[in-house]
C-alpha cells in the first residue's frame, strides 16, 4: 500500500543540529521505516544558502523514503501542512545578554512560528521545541496557536533523560536497555531534575540500588543537570548530534509510544499534576499510547526530590512572567 508523506517541518536547517537531524529523519529513524516523507526546511534569509547544500547532500543520499524537499524563509510556506514541526533554530545567548533580552530576541522567533503552526499546519501536528530555552519558547509558540490543541505543544528534556540513563548505566554496570522509569522533573536548564527514585536498574529500585546519597547529590544530579555546558567547554560548540538524537527519540516515543512497565520524559504542559502550576510546560514522567501521552499518576516525591522540582519551577514561573511581561503570552 502507498502511504501518503509525512510533511515534517524543521526549523534552523542549516545549524549544527539540523545537520544531524535530517539525515536521519530522511532514512526513516523518526516516524519509521515504512513512512515516507516530505522535508519543509525554515531558515533565516542568511541561512538559505547552506539549507539548499544540505538539501543537495540529502538528495545525494537516494534515500527511498525521501518524497520531496522544499526550503522556505517564509515560516507561512514551511509550516504549511506540517504533520510535525521541530523547532530547532533559535536566538543563543550572546555576551553581555541578559535573560529577559534573550527571551524578547527568541518571542520575536517563536511567536511568529507559532501563528504559523496555528493557520498553516496540519490538524494532527506535533511539535517539539529544540532551541533553547526550549520550556518557555513553546509556551510562548503554544499562546500564539490558539486554535491547535495545546497538549500538542512540547519541549525536549529527552536529551536530558538520555544523559541521566547513561550515567546511571555507568555508575551500576547495568546496560542502559536494562534501565526504566527514570525521571526528569522541570525545566532544561541547570535547574532540571533527574529523578532515580522510581527508576528501576534490571528490575531493581535504581535508589537502592545505587545506595550512595553523595554520588547522587554531588555527582549524578549535577553531571545531568550541567551536560550541556560541559559539552559546549569541551567541543567548544553546543551538543549537536545528541541533541539530534534526542529530538528523533522523543519524536518516534510520541508516535508510536513507551514500552509496556516503562516511561519517558517530556517537557509538556502541567495540569497541575505534583503542584507544577497549570499551564507551564514542565518535564514530567509520561506514558504514551497510539500518540497521546499521559502524565504518570500517584508517584510519591520525597523531601528531597520535592525540594528540587519546585526549584525548577520556580524558575519556569518566573520565565512565564518575564515572557508575560514582554507581551509574549
Ligand atoms: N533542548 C535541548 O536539549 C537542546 C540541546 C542542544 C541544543 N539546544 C538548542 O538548540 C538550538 C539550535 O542549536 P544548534 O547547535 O543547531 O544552533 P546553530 O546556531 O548551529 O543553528 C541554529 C540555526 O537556526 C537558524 N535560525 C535562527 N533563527 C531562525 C528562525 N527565525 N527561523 C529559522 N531558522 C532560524 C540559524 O540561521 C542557524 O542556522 C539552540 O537554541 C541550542 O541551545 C537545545
Ligand atoms: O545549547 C545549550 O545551551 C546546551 C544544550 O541545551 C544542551 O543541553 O546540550
Amino acid at each position: 500500500m502507498t502511504r501518503t508523506p509525512v510533511n515534517v517541518t524543521v526549523t534552523g536547517a542549516a545549524g549544527q543540529i539540523g545537520y544531524a537531524l535530517l539525515f536521519r529523519i530522511a532514512s526513516g529513524h523518526l516516524l519509521g521505516a515504512d513512512v515516507p516523507v516530505k522535508l519543509r526546511l525554515l531558515e533565516i534569509p542568511q541561512g538559505l544558502k547552506a539549507a539548499e547544500g544540505t538539501a543537495m547532500e540529502l538528495d545525494d543520499c537516494a534515500f527511498p523514503l525521501l518524497r520531496g524537499i522544499d526550503i522556505s524563509d517564509d515560516p507561512n510556506v514551511a509550516f504549511d501542512g506540517a504533520n510535525v514541526a521541530l523547532l530547532v533554530g533559535a536566538r543563543p545567548r550572546t555576551k553581555g545578554m541578559e535573560r529577559g533580552d534573550l527571551l524578547e530576541a527568541n518571542g520575536g522567533i517563536f511567536k511568529p512560528q507559532g501563528k504559523a503552526i496555528n493557520d498553516h499546519a496540519a490538524d494532527d501536528i506535533k511539535v517539539l521545541v529544540v532551541g533553547n530555552p526550549a520550556n518557555t519558547n513553546a509556551l510562548i509558540a503554544q499562546a500564539a496557536a490558539p486554535d491547535v490543541p495545546r497538549e500538542r505543544f512540547t519541549a525536549m528534556t529527552r536529551l536530558d533523560h538520555n544523559r541521566a540513563l547513561s550515567q546511571l548505566s555507568k555508575k551500576t554496570g547495568a546496560p542502559v536497555s536494562e534501565i526504566r522509569k527514570l525521571t526528569i522533573w522541570g525545566n532544561h536548564s541547570a535547574t532540571q531534575y533527574p529523578d532515580i527514585f522510581h527508576a528501576e536498574v534490571a528490575g531493581k529500585n535504581a535508589a537502592e540500588a545505587v545506595n550512595d546519597q553523595a554520588w547522587l547529590a554531588d555527582d549524578f544530579i549535577p553531571t545531568v543537570a550541567k551536560r550541556g555546558a560541559a559539552i559546549i567547554e569541551a567541543r567548544g560548540a553546543s551538543s549537536a548530534a545528541s541533541a539530534a538524537n534526542a529530538a528523533i527519540d522523543h519524536v518516534h516515543t510520541w508516535v508510536n509510544g513507551t514500552a509496556d512497565g516503562d516511561w519517558t520524559s517530556m517537557g509538556i504542559p502541567s495540569d497541575g499534576s505534583y503542584g507544577v502550576p497549570e499551564g507551564l510546560i514542565s518535564s514530567f514522567p509520561v506514558t504514551i499510547k497510539d500518540g497521546a501521552y499521559e502524565i504518570v499518576q500517584g508517584l510519591e516525591i520525597n523531601d528531597f526530590s520535592r525540594e528540587r522540582i519546585d526549584a525548577s519551577v520556580k524558575e519556569l514561573s518566573e520565565e512565564r512572567e518575564a515572557v508575560r511581561g514582554l507581551g509574549l503570552l
